[in-house]
């Protein structure tokens, strides 16, 4: 499990660790790492073209710093520096190993040395940014990003939002971003995920000195640990029976796919709720599926006698009938998905009282929702939950007091009071129709098998982007392929399994 701490926790933690380690050390033991890392990415030091991009702070600094043991290794490195001032320190450190500093005026000759250089370094602003890249850093951080060496950021790609992964503006595009002391949350989530390219820790010391995580992005061994193994005493009620309220008649194919990705994924058994043409349909396709063609108001089969978790509101409209049938399942004792038209009824007309039910209920829920619909939610624009996914997934999850999975380019899971989680797998060819359907059905399936909603949430995206990834080799995918690659992303996952 990665962890990563905001820049708030990360300063106090380094005030911490500052007062008992000797001046200085702190910034050397980071610039050694990220030589070591500049280093690994050249195919030989000696004789290498290296462009530092030096701002005024600190990043710059270590930026400097390593310049210099790149330049004692023989490597010809020159740094432009943004503004008037560079960090002293670092700055005679370069020239002392032969390195030079040159002010960045924008001019021909610097472009020039961008476009010769092997390598260059990011070290223009790192945790102490504020805001979108002001002049001359946004130019810089544009033609770092054009020029065709290896980009490595320190710390974080400049121009993203450390806490946040917030874009706003021109910001590095890094190969590699080497970060210090801990993981901060903007390089796992994107935007800024995808501006970070491969993200390197170098380790500091500060580990003692921080307190839980703000965000964890789990590893396959994580998953594994998660993924719910049968038993050899396990029948197909023991292992979880899923309760699923998806499809309409117009809308079966989704009620087709969330079925799907739950026997997929592992259940003991789906009970598909709905009308006599959707559950022809799901039957057709799922003969394993058992159908229930009673009133879909009827709470009689959401007893936990009868089913451990229900997955409700894929394609299954936002009619008067369909709140009432979510009125009867968040009235229920069982954990609940809700997704899709679900989370409609729960913005619209009817959304006071039916959101306020969410609050009220006692199992556990969880709420899937895509940016469109979380921003219909928060009653907020759709570009700002994009451009900081993980405060509007926190604050839906505080306000409506259940998990949160927010989909999309980085899918996050809020929680009230546990850190968040940063999925790793996906892939672009996830944003198709019905992927989402697929994702609530392998959710439910989890959630029926005892994982609470955010552990379910967690493993569920994580194998829905791995399944991403196995189907057709890269090629694109339709969500009905989501279905035939589930099974191996839970075997690959399985196998990692500790023994
Ligand atoms: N504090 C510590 O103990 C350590 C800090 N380290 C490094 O120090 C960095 C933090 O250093 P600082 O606190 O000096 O902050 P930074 O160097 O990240 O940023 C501050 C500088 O950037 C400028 N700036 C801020 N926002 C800007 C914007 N939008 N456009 C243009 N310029 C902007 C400020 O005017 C200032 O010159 C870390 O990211 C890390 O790289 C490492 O050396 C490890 C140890
Ligand atoms: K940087």
């Amino acid at each position: 499990m990665h962890s990563a701490h905001t820049v708030s926790v990360v300063r106090e933690a380094e005030r911490a660790l500052m007062a008992r380690v000797p001046e200085g050390a702190l910034m050397r033991r980071a610039a050694a790492g990220l030589a070591a890392e500049c280093a690994g990415l050249l195919p030989r030091v000696y004789g290498a073209g290296v462009v530092l991009l030096v701002g005024g702070g600190d990043n710059g600094g270590d930026a400097l710093y390593a310049g210099a043991l790149l330049a004692s290794r023989g490597a010809s490195v020159r740094a432009l520096a943004a503004g008037r001032t560079v960090h002293e320190g670092g700055a005679d450190a370069l020239r002392a190993a032969g390195g030079r500093i040159l002010p960045f005026a924008g001019g021909a000759a610097e472009e020039a040395a961008l476009f010769d250089a092997d390598l260059v370094v990011d070290g223009l602003v790192g945790i102490g940014g504020r805001g979108g890249l002001r002049e001359p850093h946004a130019a810089l951080a544009v033609l770092a990003s054009n020029a065709p060496a290896r980009v490595v950021a320190v710390d974080v790609p400049s121009g993203v939002d450390a806490d946040t992964g917030e874009v706003a503006g021109p910001a590095v595009r890094a190969d590699t971003t080497v970060t210090f002391g801990t993981h901060k949350p903007g390089l796992f989530v994107d935007p800024g995920a995808e501006r970070a390219g491969r993200v390197r820790l170098v380790d500091i010391g500060l580990g003692p000195e921080l307190p839980g995580p703000a965000l964890v992005r789990p590893q396959a061994v994580d998953i594994a640990a998660l993924l719910p193994a049968p038993g050899a005493e396990q029948d197909k009620y023991r292992r979880g029976v899923l309760g699923v309220r998806a499809g309409s008649d117009p809308y079966r194919g989704a009620a087709v796919l969330c079925v799907g990705g739950a026997l997929r994924t592992g259940v003991g058994m789906v009970r598909f709720g709905g009308g006599r043409g959707v559950a022809d349909q799901v039957i057709g396709r799922w003969p394993e599926a058992v159908a229930d063609l009673r009133d879909p108001q009827s709470s009689t089969d959401l007893s936990p006698g009868r089913v451990a978790a229900v997955v409700i509101g894929p394609g299954r409209g936002t009619h008067p009938a369909n709140a009432d049938e979510l009125r009867a399942v968040l009235d229920s004792e069982v954990p609940v998905l809700v997704d899709a038209d679900g989370l409609t009824l729960l913005t619209g007309g009817g959304g006071g009282p039916l959101s306020a039910l969410l609050r009220e209920r006692a199992p556990q829920t969880l709420l899937t929702p895509h940016a469109g619909e979380l921003s219909r939610l928060l009653d907020v624009d759709r570009v700002d939950v994009e451009a900081r996914r993980l405060e509007h997934a926190a604050r839906a999850a505080d306000r409506f007091g259940c998990t949160v999975l927010l989909k999309g380019s980085t899918t996050v899971i809020a929680h009230p009071g546990a850190p968040a989680v940063a999925n790793p797998t996906g892939t672009p060819l996830l944003a198709t129709a019905g992927t989402g359907d697929v994702l609530s059905g392998a959710v439910g399936a989890l959630m029926a098998s005892g994982l609470p909603a955010r552990e379910a949430a967690t493993c569920g995206a994580y194998l829905h982007g791995r399944a991403a990834s196995l189907a057709r080799g890269g090629a694109p995918i339709s969500a009905s392929d989501l279905l035939d690659a589930l099974p191996l992303a839970v075997a690959e996952v399985a196998r990692g399994r500790a023994v």
